[in-house]
């Protein structure tokens, strides 16, 4: 990978601003595409991002806000929502090249469709040589170089190292992997089920019951994900368990952070979708519930959640439910 390689990041968001970072870190020219001007003239300018306050923007980031400049570099990454990955991604691809490598970086199933969005993107822009980047990391911790590790999942065996190569930079260290709907189904997965984990908390049901639905929740988690096809190795690694331990423990997430303020009251259902900060979880919950019951899995923690946002349950109820529950053995 030469050391210049030019690379578009579209979405700048916090996500995305912190990718571009890392990319610029691992040597790259990278040019951020965002759709509102106060952000790239701040990323510009400022070298400032409004989406990570006190983050300095590297040398080697530059924005723009003409999609055609980012989506025309050699290697191009989608970062903004999952429920966009089709708009965005059909809005770019006159300008991305056939064969360009094309990194999903968002965590959500389509909602209309119930697709991954490997598969969005194969319908959308299918010339493209298409990876998923997945794993636990904050935006506001990738930003500030802080260490993580992350999966890198690509069908295109011989793709794979040379992404791996472009996103390894100091702290942020990129593992190689060929089961692409493993990897998304982690990623989609667990944002829902954080939702339940912040309710624990929010509801102050103890450090005891948190544990337990975690626990309870990777066993979900695993279940649908061994009924898509994923690969079990995967579901425990960096892009299943690993997320699913950073994001349902820590109010840096957003999902947790809501499900945090539901528990507590603090928070309405309806507020995941009023424009406050992202949360995946909310409109992933009701797609995998419906793959769920269409592939004939048990996914009671994920029904809760969804049953809970549609507000066809409330969270104490949804809580009996959860502990009433038939007993059974814990690994069938
Ligand atoms: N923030 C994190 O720590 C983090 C970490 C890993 C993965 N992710 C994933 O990355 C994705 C984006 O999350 P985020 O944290 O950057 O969210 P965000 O809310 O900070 O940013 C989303 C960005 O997408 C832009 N956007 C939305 N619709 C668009 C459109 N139609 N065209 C162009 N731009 C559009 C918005 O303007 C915004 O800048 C999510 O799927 C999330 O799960 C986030
Ligand atoms: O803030 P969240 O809940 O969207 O989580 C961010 C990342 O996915 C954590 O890996």
């Amino acid at each position: 990978m030469s050391e210049s390689r030019e690379i578009g990041v579209i979405g700048a968001g916090a996500w995305g601003t912190a990718l571009a970072l890392v990319l610029a870190r691992a040597g790259g020219r990278v040019t951020l595409y965002a759709r509102n001007p106060e952000t790239v003239a701040a990323i510009n300018a400022e070298r400032t991002a409004p989406s990570l306050p006190g983050v300095a923007i590297e040398p080697g980031v530059e924005a723009t806000g003409d999609l055609a400049t980012a989506a025309g570099k050699e290697l191009v990454i989608l970062a903004t929502p999952a429920q966009t990955t089709r708009e965005v991604s059909t809005q770019a691809a006159a300008f991305i090249a056939p064969g360009t490598p094309l990194v999903i970086t968002a965590k959500g199933i389509e909602r209309a469709t119930g697709r991954l969005l490997s598969d969005v993107v194969a319908e959308t822009v299918p010339d493209a040589r298409v990876a998923v980047l997945s794993g636990p990391g904050f935006a506001g911790e990738v930003a500030r170089g802080l260490p993580t590790a992350v999966t890198i999942a690509t069908a295109d065996t011989a793709l794979a190292p040379s992404l791996a190569e472009a996103f390894a930079a100091p702290g942020f260290r990129p593992y190689v992997s060929d089961d692409l709907r493993g990897v998304q189904i982690g990623g989609a997965l667990k944002n829902v089920l954080a939702i339940a984990a912040g309710i624990v908390k929010g509801r102050d049901l103890g450090a005891s019951a948190h544990a337990a639905l975690v626990t309870r929740a990777l066993a979900e988690l695993i279940r649908l994900g061994d009924a898509e096809g994923a690969r079990r190795e995967t579901l425990t690694g960096l892009s299943g368990l690993g997320d699913l331990m950073l994001t349902s423990t820590n109010p840096q997430s957003r999902n947790f952070a809501f499900g945090e303020a539901l528990g507590s009251g603090a928070a309405r259902p309806s507020d995941a979708a009023a424009g406050g900060p992202l949360v995946e979880g909310a409109a992933t919950a009701p797609i995998a519930v419906r793959l769920a019951r269409d592939l004939g899995v048990d996914a009671p923690i994920m029904e809760a959640v969804a049953a809970v946002l549609a507000e066809k349950l409330t969270i104490d109820q949804a809580i009996d439910a959860l502990l009433s529950r038939p007993l059974k053995r814990e690994h069938d």
